[in-house]
């Protein structure tokens, strides 16, 4: 599978769009977070909403959901069909009722289920998206009280959603045979509610060379040749994982 960020930005990043990514596969183009920047990101990759197959969702902030409702009403309205929605199960009613809702409603037009073909996800069981493209949801910390997944795909390459570092977890996921590391990595200390480079510099140096840092501030370009043996993703590069 191929995957491009189209953006690799904090929420609070000017330099950067948000943290959202295409992954592709052989017939499927698959969108992973949909966040405020995601309307511009993706026109200035010269594609459209409607060259999209659907949207997986990690979790409930702007920087990942906030585009969602011009990609819902771009396609009910400009293109005429609703775009498959991958999401948590424990998530669809909060998306609906805390972040969508207010915006979407309108006439006839008042569930998520109106604008997209839900498709509800059970946390820790795996699911075909398309012939080359299997997906897991992992729960990972992040904000009290507020559910965020990360992503294993196809069990090689895993993509953390916002989280706190847990270095048990990455070690178990490259003891179980995953390949690539996609992590969020917060520049400064304190991370609070992110894993911060200091955290992830802590990582055997085995395991940081499968390790790839996004999600970044706007200071990224200081921290070149700083970030141990982990990468830095690319903003708009297309990366085969
Ligand atoms: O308890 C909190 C909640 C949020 N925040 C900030 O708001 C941002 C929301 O998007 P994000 O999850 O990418 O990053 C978060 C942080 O930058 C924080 O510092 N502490
Ligand atoms: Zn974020
Ligand atoms: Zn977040």
């Amino acid at each position: 599978m191929q995957i491009t960020m189209l953006g690799t930005g904090s929420a609070f990043a000017k330099k950067y769009y948000n943290n959202n990514a295409l992954v592709e596969t052989d017939g499927c183009r698959l969108l992973v977070d949909c966040g405020i920047t995601l309307p511009t990101a993706l026109h200035k990759k010269g594609l459209q909403f409607d060259a999209l197959d659907g949207v997986l969702i990690s979790h409930m902030h702007g920087d990942h959901v906030g585009g969602l409702e011009e990609y819902a009403f771009q396609m009910l309205f400009k293109y005429g069909r609703k775009p498959l929605l991958y999401i948590a199960d424990t998530l669809v009613e909060p998306l609906w009722e805390q972040t969508l809702r207010g915006g979407l409603t309108q006439g006839d037009l008042t569930s998520l289920e109106d604008f997209f073909v839900v498709k509800p996800l059970v946390p820790g069981q795996y699911y075909t998206l398309a012939p080359d493209l299997k997906v897991k949801l992992i729960q990972t910390k992040h904000i009290p009280n507020k559910d965020s997944y990360s992503f294993l795909f196809n069990d090689s390459f895993f993509y953390s959603a916002d989280m706190k570092f847990d270095g048990e977890l990455v070690m178990q996921l490259i003891e179980n045979g995953v390949t690539t590391v996609y992590h969020d990595c917060q520049l400064e200390q304190p991370g609070m509610v992110h894993a911060t480079l200091d955290e992830l510099l802590t990582l055997p140096e085995d395991v940081q060379k499968k390790v790839w840092l996004m999600h970044y501030g706007d200071a990224m370009d200081d921290y070149r040749g700083r970030t141990g043996l982990m990468r830095i993703v690319e903003q708009g590069v297309a990366y085969s994982v």
